[in-house]
């Protein structure tokens, strides 16, 4: 028996050399390709198209180079389920491996073939023999080495499920760095999202840790993969809540050899100007900006400005005038409005129709040279003052200064709609104009409406939405008016809600989202947070007042203590010390203003600590403020004063329960004040 998989080892290192050897080749030719690429194209633009792929593709094969090459194996047994696979082997890996003949050597993880990998059961085995999961160490920059595997025998009814070494190993294993990928170890229910049709939108609820950022990036690969040409075309767009999210997230997609998803903040999206820090909204303007009702008001603002001319349009043209009677302006325009154009497209329809009638016209009496004619006209003074009087142009920032500097016009656009309160909240107290005006955060989500309204914005083919329970509806209708012709994969959790107009229910969410039928999928097996601490965690749901579901850790290891603390920074301190003996990433959880204050004890101490924005390689401890922590995650957390996070802010239990939810496997509750009582007993 033994020697039986003494030989199979062996021959499994004889594949690794072989797979070794193959991307070696793979990584030259990539190489040589990008330095002789641009020469053997015919023109400039197939140059500069292939120049493109070539160096997509080098770069793609140079991550990672030393990481395993694969991760399990496939083998097919020979009856029929197996279909065309019978009695073959497949290895699975990053990415496609092949032999100089052209062989496959490692499939990639999403072919079509590599879903039976993660779907096959025992009772339901799909035509595999053996599914084999593979152990590697690794020790940069040393390539990884293969250190064992581990084989279910489905066809026999064997199956590991949770008790496998290797997938506990993986999931257990000690957090530093970046994110990385989950291609080894996605779990069924993880699988079917990440491979659902490129039409499909659907939302996906998940507790924290329950893989949902995992889920929309491995989603974002396999879309890409399975449907290169159409989303090179379109894109794909990845919206995370803050940089330094992003920049914890950024390197799984790469990882996976995606080097062309755009990953960014909302804000970012949306920055048509750089956001004024001295310009914040109070609560209550914000409030009013972020709500839906805003929508209406822009609508009204815009088209508002439309005026009903009665009067007749004469056009001379050489020796003849052509005219339009009046009130066959006011029809025009009335029939635009009824086909709901956007207003720019709008205005042009007017043009072109005017032009149209007055074409009619002429040609009564003339030979007209048709476009020439038509565009001469359409630019005429006639032609463009009417233009200017009925529909005339607008930019976003003049409206948006027109509305929120000028009491009536706000009045006239927000009649019915917002209370005198609300609108005496967002009024500028000192009104500027469109070219001086400073804008807020919210200002830029209100200019990115009007703008839509004027112009559709280009879209994406795909759209993956993180954190989008924290998205005010006016903030989902941008997200919507980017994928009007794309699909959207919406991740959230109603229980992290914590901006003032967080989310209560999906359906409300999705609608906003323009997508209400989206499915809602609730993930609930928790990878990221020890049992002892989710139990801890679940007991403030209650308290949230959002209907989740409870959510089971999957993990074995972890430890939870909480400490009393006469002096909070010796507290601290201690358990800071404390944590630096294991292995793996450490942060410091607080309120904004605590993090920020015991920078200096840590450092007196000798304890290097950095910022969440700073790269310190010498600091293992991150100093994080608890408005930055959601979706990121630490091996050992050090949590401070629970209940200041709790009165911090409206939302502070929610803001708690992401602070609590952080550790990937120890959590160490620093108090000196009573513990909120959901917490306590
Ligand atoms: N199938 C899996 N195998 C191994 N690790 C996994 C799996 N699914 C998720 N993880 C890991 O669990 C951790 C949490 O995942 P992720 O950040 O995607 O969760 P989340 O639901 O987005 O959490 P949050 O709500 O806190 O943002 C990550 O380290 C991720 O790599």
């Amino acid at each position: 028996m033994d020697d039986r998989v003494d030989r199979e080892f062996a021959r499994e290192q004889a594949h690794l050399a072989a797979t070794r050897a193959a991307l070696a080749r793979m990584r030259d030719t990539a190489r040589h390709r990008v330095a002789t690429g641009a020469d053997v194209a015919g023109d400039r633009w197939t140059a500069e198209t292939l120049g493109r792929m070539l160096r997509t593709h080098a770069k793609e094969l140079a991550e990672e180079p030393d990481a395993p090459p694969y991760f399990g194996r496939l083998r097919f047994g020979v009856a029929a389920e197996a279909g065309e696979h019978a009695g073959q082997r497949y290895h699975l890996g990053r990415r496609h491996i092949t032999d100089e003949a052209g062989h496959p050597l490692v499939i990639d993880w999403r072919a079509p073939v590599s879903r039976t990998f993660y779907r096959a059961t025992a009772r339901d085995h799909l035509g595999v023999a053996v599914r084999r999961r593979y152990g590697w160490s690794s020790a940069p920059p040393a390539p990884a080495r293969l250190t064992g595997f581990e084989d279910e025998h489905l066809d026999r009814g064997e199956e590991l499920g949770g008790g496998s070494r290797l997938v506990a190993a993986e999931i257990e294993r000690p957090r530093i760095g970046p994110m990385r990928d989950i291609v080894a170890t996605i779990q069924p229910e993880q699988d079917e999202l990440v491979r659902a049709d490129l039409d499909t939108s659907v939302c996906v609820q998940g507790a924290p840790g329950t893989g949902k950022t995992a889920v929309g990036l491995h989603r974002a690969a396999w879309l890409l993969y399975t449907h290169r040409r159409q989303l090179g075309r379109t894109g794909v767009l990845v919206i995370g809540p803050n940089p330094a999210f992003l920049r914890y997230v950024s390197a799984v997609l790469p990882a996976l050899g995606e080097v062309d998803v755009d990953q960014r903040t909302l804000e970012d999206l949306l920055a048509r100007h750089p956001i004024a820090a001295t310009v914040v909204d109070d609560d209550a303007a914000a409030a009013v900006k972020h709500d839906i009702r805003m929508a209406g008001v822009l609508d009204r603002a815009l088209y508002g400005r439309l005026r009903v001319t009665a009067e007749a349009l004469t056009v001379p043209d050489g020796p003849y005038r052509w005219r339009l009677p009046a009130g066959a302006v006011a029809g025009l325009v009335a029939e635009i409005r009824r086909e709901s154009p956007p207003y720019g497209i709008g205005r042009e329809r007017l043009r072109s129709r005017v032009v149209g009638l007055l074409q009619r016209q002429a040609e009564r009496r003339v030979e007209l040279s048709g476009v020439a004619w038509a565009r001469r006209v359409g630019r005429c003074a006639p032609v463009r003052d009417l233009l200017d009087r009925a529909w005339p142009a607008v930019r976003p920032e003049e409206l948006l200064a027109r509305l929120l500097g000028d009491p009536d016009g706000l009045a006239e656009a927000a009649d019915g709609t917002l209370t005198a309160d609300e609108q005496n909240a967002v009024r500028w107290t000192r009104p500027r104009g469109a070219r001086t005006a400073r804008w807020s955060a919210a200002d830029l989500v209100l200019l990115d409406e009007v703008a839509g309204l004027i112009e559709h914005p280009p879209g994406y083919g795909h759209v993956i939405v993180d954190e989008a329970q924290d998205l005010s509806p006016m903030q989902c209708r941008a997200l919507a008016r980017r994928s009007v012709h794309g699909s959207l994969t919406v991740l959230g959790d109603l229980a992290q809600g914590t901006t003032p107009w967080a989310a209560r229910s999906w359906p409300d969410q999705l609608t906003h989202l323009g997508r209400p039928t989206a499915r809602v999928v609730p993930l609930t097996a928790g990878f990221r947070v020890p049992g002892a601490v989710l139990a801890l965690a679940n007991r403030l749901l209650g308290t949230l007042g959002v209907d989740v579901p409870p959510t089971r850790s999957v993990r074995s290891d972890g430890h939870l203590r909480v400490h009393h603390a006469d002096d909070l920074d010796t507290g601290v301190l201690d358990a800071v010390r404390d944590a630096l003996g294991y292995a793996g990433s450490v942060a410091v959880i607080g309120v904004d203003a605590a993090v920020t204050r015991l920078a200096g004890p840590l450092r007196a101490a000798g304890v290097p600590a950095a910022g969440v924005d700073e790269v310190d390689p010498s600091a293992r401890v991150t100093l994080l403020p608890v408005t930055l922590a959601k979706g990121l995650e630490y091996d050992h957390v050090v949590l401070v004063e629970p209940a200041d996070i709790v009165a911090a802010e409206a939302r502070g239990p929610h803001r708690l329960y992401v602070a609590l939810t952080r550790a990937v496997s120890r959590l160490d509750i620093v108090h000196h004040r009573p513990l909120p009582a959901a917490l306590r007993g």
